[in-house]
């Protein structure tokens, strides 16, 4: 796992127990699931729009800004759902190297 991926799913942790009025990340666990979905939702539609005005515009600055929001927000859902970070990175690579028209066929109805 990458050092800052490694880094920030300890502080994820952490924040679990941490005063909500002192922590962004314990402020969403406190609010619950469903708020944490709204931010990943909006996220999502976010990082889409930047998507769309950087292939008008060429500018690239706003699609990583909005990536880095939208995979945060899916760190804090993992961990308020007591997965994480690397439990994503090992199924991608189980899938490594698998062509995914294979990986496809394989999958088992979800
Ligand atoms: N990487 C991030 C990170 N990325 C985005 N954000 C926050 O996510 C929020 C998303 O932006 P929005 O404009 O949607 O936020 P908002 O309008 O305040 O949200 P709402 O009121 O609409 O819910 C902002 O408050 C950002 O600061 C983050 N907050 C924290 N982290 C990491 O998490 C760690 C723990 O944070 P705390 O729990 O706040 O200490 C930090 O040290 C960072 O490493």
């Amino acid at each position: 796992m990458s050092d800052i991926l490694e880094q920030l799913t300890l502080v994820l942790e952490a924040r679990k127990a941490a005063d909500a009025d002192s922590s962004y990340v314990a402020s969403l666990h406190a609010k619950g699931l469903n708020k944490i979905l709204e931010k990943v939702g909006e996220e999502s539609v976010e990082t889409i729009i930047a998507a769309k005005d950087a292939a008008l515009s060429g500018s690239k600055d706003d699609v990583i800004y909005e990536t880095a929001d939208l995979w945060f927000h899916t760190l804090v859902m993992l961990s308020h759902l007591g997965l994480s970070a690397n439990d994503v990175l090992t199924e991608l690579a189980r899938r490594f190297d698998l062509s995914g028209l294979e990986e496809k066929a394989n999958r088992t109805s979800k």
